[in-house]
């Protein structure tokens, strides 16, 4: 059983071990096995494992199952690092800035380490949980999928090999290897929706409704949202095409969309171009999706839509960009690179009505006012310099990171 174990961990990597792997360790039952079955799992095969622990500094044990985590890393001949977070400020959803500040302190010190994969304890019980509380917000097939396997966060690939374990079998995993671990108080803490999701599933076992059924749910959705991504891919390559960082979506095809796939569609158009952490809610995407089917303008995730021809164009929204400023060496609102002459103080701002008015073949690009004015441009104070989308190039050229087949390629990414 405990080597079946330890095969069933490695199979979630590849056949040839990159020679580093991170791995995410509280200090938990489940981040502890993680760190033991990795350790047997990768043993001769020449992979270096690395350990880091987050303090968050919230509550007063934090520090010393840090220690415990690094003596048993010790044992183990495995290094580990602290990271610290002091960042909470004591306004908003402290589980959630901890959670965020989490993933980029962990995802910061594997970019530091040169490591290209992080491994994670989430278990089979916290999926069912999270299926469970996703059920709560009346998800879809994307939501139900609930946490993938693998993922890309800020450049790093996320592993989460106990997908499939349950948090019981992990335990006495430890227990037979006469491994100890820590028991975080919040996982008894019911003012938190996992916990009583934790108490809800078991109650449910009557129903059918348990850790391993939620847990198929969760895969049967992550096939369901792939197929239809597949479609939404099929979908953009033949009625949608990019221009200057917008996205031009032909309103007759968009018409003839199954419901899904154009809701689908019209978020990955909004994301792609006005990035947005949190994607728009339910209701304003169907009001967006009614406002291209009747030819209307319409506003969603700080996109405009707008009427073009016989296409809508969906671009930034000034509003949101017009304060934003970054040298001409940097990524400007998250997704545009600008190359020109060398001009020392130069920074690139949004156009704006002020930059427009000194472009005076605007109109020759095609390009309506109100995308422009969101477009990227260069200025050195109060001077404009250019405005590659405006037909004001004067040497310089704007440039969407990643380029325009991400728009197609990202469909496909899950
Ligand atoms: N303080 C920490 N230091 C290092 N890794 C951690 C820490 N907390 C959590 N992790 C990693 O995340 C995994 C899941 O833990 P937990 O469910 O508490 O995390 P989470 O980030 O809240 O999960 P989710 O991604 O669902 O929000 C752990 O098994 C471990 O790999």
């Amino acid at each position: 059983m405990d080597d079946d174990l330890v095969a069933a961990v490695r199979t979630w990597f590849p056949a040839q071990a990159p020679q580093r792997i991170g791995v995410a360790v509280s200090g938990g039952g489940d981040s502890v096995a993680l760190l033991d079955l990795l350790h047997r799992a990768f043993a001769g095969e020449g992979v270096e494992l690395l350990a880091a622990t987050v303090d968050h500094g919230l509550r007063p044990e934090a520090a010393e199952e840090a220690r415990n985590v690094s003596t048993l890393c010790e044992q183990l001949g495995v290094s580990h690092t602290v990271l610290r977070w002091q960042g909470w400020d004591g306004s908003g959803n402290m589980q959630d800035q901890a959670r965020r500040a989490r993933y980029t302190l962990l995802t910061g010190w594997a970019l530091d380490k040169g490591i290209e994969l992080v491994a994670l304890g989430h278990t089979a019980d916290d999926q069912a949980e999270t299926v469970l509380m996703r059920l709560g917000r009346a998800a879809g097939a994307s939501g139900l999928a609930a946490m993938s396997p693998r993922r890309t966060l800020n450049g790093v690939t996320l592993v989460r090999p106990l997908l499939e374990q349950t948090r019981a079998e992990l335990r006495s995993y430890l227990v037979q290897r006469g491994i100890d671990w820590a028991e975080d108080p919040s996982n008894v803490d019911r003012r938190f929706d996992r916990i009583k999701a934790r108490e809800a599933i078991s109650s449910l076992a009557p129903l059918g409704i348990t850790v391993a059924s939620l847990s198929e749910v969760a895969r049967n959705m992550a096939q369901v949202r792939d197929a239809l991504d597949w479609y939404v891919f099929l979908a953009a390559r033949d009625i949608v095409s990019l221009d200057a960082g917008d996205v031009l979506i032909d309103l007759r095809g968009y018409r003839t969309l199954p419901e899904e796939i154009a809701r689908r569609l019209l978020l990955h158009c909004v994301t792609w171009v006005g990035g947005g952490e949190y994607g728009p809610r339910r209701l304003a995407v169907a009001e967006a999706m009614q406002a291209i089917r009747h030819e209307r303008p319409g506003a969603l995730g700080h996109c405009l839509i707008l009427r073009q021809g016989r296409s809508a164009r969906i671009c930034r929204e000034y509003h949101f960009v017009k304060e934003l400023e970054a040298p001409v060496s940097e990524v400007w609102d998250g997704r545009w690179a600008l190359t020109g002459p060398s001009t020392p103080g130069a920074v690139i701002r949004a156009l704006g009505p002020e930059g427009l008015i000194e472009c005076l073949d605007w109109r020759q690009t095609g390009r309506p006012r109100q995308a422009l004015l969101s477009s990227p441009s260069v200025w050195k104070g109060e001077r404009l310099l250019a405005a590659p989308s405006a037909g004001n190039a004067c040497g310089w050229c704007a440039r969407r990171i990643g380029g325009d087949e991400e728009f197609y390629a990202s469909l496909l990414s899950h």
